[in-house]
């Protein structure tokens, strides 16, 4: 069945071009950047150096820098992009997409402005199609230089979402499916707040019993806030929540946790993101997170201080003094 689908990715970047190469040995695919070089890179030397540098790519991936050509003759689209460009993307194909096609979303983030998921996004931009994400611990570089790994496919239709999950799994990528979208999607955008506070922490010396009950903490706060959301606990117990905090919080190759220790290192946030090249999606989600848990009367203390540092100019060292002064009461409790 899944050899017979034709998917069109949009977005070249590390993820986009993993999840690509992945799909493309299972069924053709086309997946979409805006850069010509990235795309004619890809398609004649099968490889993508500014995002994968050491990474050879599956040879029939084929790259274009049109969306039509991408998502026009698509039975399933999958977006790549980061979060805060996946509203205008998923406007952008409106005309070239066929109805019903299944959409699958990558991204790891809350719109900025709206504070809604990517499936929430997409949803009002292109109503009518299933919806779905392929989310968990799942470091691009990783992945690409041939290391196992496991991730969930969630969507609410339990037939489509089967027939999806040979499209995306190879002998060394595991994906399991989840008929919880809601907190799928919730777990894999959290993190990332974590995994800022785990490299602040890290940057300042912590121990491995500090950077334990931090993580500890940080998946407390994860399920105060995700269950409030609609999550089921279970999900954010799993592959999605659990497993990707412990992924992102304490791999080097973390985009989300370099910034933190940057951040722990004294450097401002305006500093840290002008030497980034790529997406670290926590420093955008934790305004709306920390919106969200306000409205809610949702105590997050680690996510305060993040959003302290990022937002308010705060420096790391008094997020630290911040979370220690928190009375530890009940561990059922915040703080
Ligand atoms: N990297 C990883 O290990 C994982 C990432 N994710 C998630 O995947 C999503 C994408 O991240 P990732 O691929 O890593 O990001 P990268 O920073 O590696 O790449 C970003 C990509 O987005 C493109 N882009 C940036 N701005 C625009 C725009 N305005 N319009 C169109 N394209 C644009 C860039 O194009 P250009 O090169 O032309 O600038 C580039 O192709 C994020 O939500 C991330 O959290 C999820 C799992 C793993
Ligand atoms: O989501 C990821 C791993 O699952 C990637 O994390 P970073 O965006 O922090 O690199």
């Amino acid at each position: 069945m899944a050899r017979e689908l034709k998917v069109g990715l949009l977005g070249g970047g590390s993820w986009g071009t993993t999840v690509a190469s992945l799909v493309a040995r299972n069924a053709p695919t086309t997946l979409w950047a805006r850069s010509e070089d990235t795309v004619a890179e890809i398609n004649c030397d099968h490889t993508n150096r500014r995002y994968l540098p050491d990474a050879r790519l599956t040879a029939s991936l084929r790259a274009t820098t049109e969306l039509a050509e991408a998502v026009g003759g698509a039975d399933v689209i999958v977006f790549g992009v980061p979060s805060q460009v996946t509203r205008a993307t998923a406007a952008a194909i409106r005309p070239f997409i066929r109805p019903w096609v299944p959409i699958i979303s990558l991204a790891k983030g809350f719109e900025l402005s709206t504070g809604k998921r990517m499936t929430e996004v997409i949803g009002e931009e292109l109503p009518g199609h299933p919806l779905g994400v392929l989310t968990g611990p799942n470091l691009a570089k990783e992945i690409m230089s041939g290391l196992a790994a496991a991730a969930v496919l969630a969507m609410d239709d339990d037939v489509i979402v089967r027939e999806l999950q040979d499209l995306f799994r190879t002998g060394l990528f595991r994906v399991y499916t989840n008929d919880d979208p809601v907190g799928a999607e919730l777990g894999g955008a959290l993190k990332n707040i974590f995994a800022i506070a785990t490299g602040m922490g890290d940057a300042l010396g912590a121990g491995v019993n500090t950077r334990s009950a931090l993580l500890t903490r940080s998946q407390a706060e994860m399920m105060r806030l995700g269950v409030a959301l609609g999550a089921r606990a279970e999900t954010l117990m799993g592959l999605a929540g659990m497993g990707d905090l412990l992924a992102t919080c304490t791999s080097p190759q973390s985009r989300n946790r370099t910034v933190g220790l940057e951040l722990g290192s004294g450097k401002t946030i305006e500093q840290v993101l002008a030497s980034m090249s790529q997406v670290a999606e926590g420093v955008k989600s934790v305004g709306p997170v920390w919106e969200m848990a306000c409205a809610r009367g949702i105590e997050l203390p680690i996510v305060r201080e993040v959003y302290a540092v990022v937002h308010e100019g705060a420096p790391a060292t008094s997020a630290f003094r911040g979370l220690l002064s928190t009375a530890a009461g009940s561990e059922a409790e915040p703080g």
